[in-house]
């Protein structure tokens, strides 16, 4: 199985909310990535929108329905309310849910199952009654994907941070490859389906792919963006893609 991409467009627009303009357009990349093999787009709304703005969630999800009917829209944040009628509103077909404060400077963990799942299964069930498929995200451990299967989820994401940090470091690398391939047998024991995201590149995609074969969605943005200050965002979609490819 080959992970699909979903372009991660937060660091567009916070270059665009830099000045009071419409450029960069977070539409126009959008519409790029997808011409160019992308299966989808991700955006990570925040409460103080300082990057993606809620105006731009119904914006993408026009795009989409417009040009790439078969691309999904993945909507990642934490599950105020709010944020749920934001992903009902545009028809997400998937939310990531994600437990980041306000203040956080970026997503750092994932879910506490245990102490959670009683307000999950409500906020699950939510979304599911409106076909949305429901992604948590999630720690690169074993420990409480059976909870996060109990209370309905049908992924999980990987939070891949950890691993995304050990750029220059060989060793670490493998110790935290061990620990998603670990969490991914797991999750698919529990009949849990596996996203990844968060400091993702071209470099370190491949062999988190070896170790997560079931792997079915990779949301990349920061390297992207910054690979594709490169290489131009139509040729940095491929060369993602090409990444995700088995050896
Ligand atoms: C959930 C996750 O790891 C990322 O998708 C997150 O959206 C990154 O958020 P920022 O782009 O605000 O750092
Ligand atoms: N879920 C991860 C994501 O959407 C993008 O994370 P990053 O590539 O910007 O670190």
């Amino acid at each position: 199985m080959t992970a699909t991409l979903s372009v991660n467009l937060n660091a567009i627009a916070m270059l665009r909310n830099r000045r009071d303009l419409p450029w960069p357009d977070v539409i126009h990349f959008g519409r790029i990535a997808l011409q160019n093999g992308a299966s989808g787009l991700t955006v990570h709304p925040r409460p103080d929108q300082r990057h993606v703005r809620f105006s731009d969630v119904p914006a993408l999800r026009d795009l989409i329905d417009r040009e790439f009917p078969s691309a999904e829209f993945n909507i990642e944040g934490y599950p105020s309310d709010h944020f749920l009628q934001l992903c009902e509103d545009a028809r997400a077909d998937q939310v990531t849910l994600v437990p980041d404060d306000p203040t956080q400077a970026t997503s750092d963990h994932g879910w506490d199952f245990a102490a959670e799942a009683e307000r999950l299964v409500g906020i699950v069930a939510r979304l599911k009654a409106r076909g949305i498929r429901v992604s948590l995200f999630a720690d690169p451990s074993p420990v409480g994907l059976d909870i996060a299967r109990r209370v309905g989820a049908d992924r999980v994401e990987f939070y891949t941070g950890p691993y995304g940090a050990t750029h220059s470091d060989a060793a670490a690398a493998e110790r935290e490859l061990a620990c998603l391939k670990d969490a991914g047998n797991t999750a698919a024991r529990e009949g849990l389906e596996v996203n990844a995201g968060h400091d993702l590149t071209i470099d370190n995609l491949p062999a988190l792919c070896r170790a997560i074969p079931a792997l079915k969605e990779v949301s990349i943005g920061h390297a992207f963006t910054a690979d594709a200050l490169e290489h131009g965002f139509a040729e940095t979609t491929r060369r993602f893609i090409r990444a995700l490819q088995p050896a």
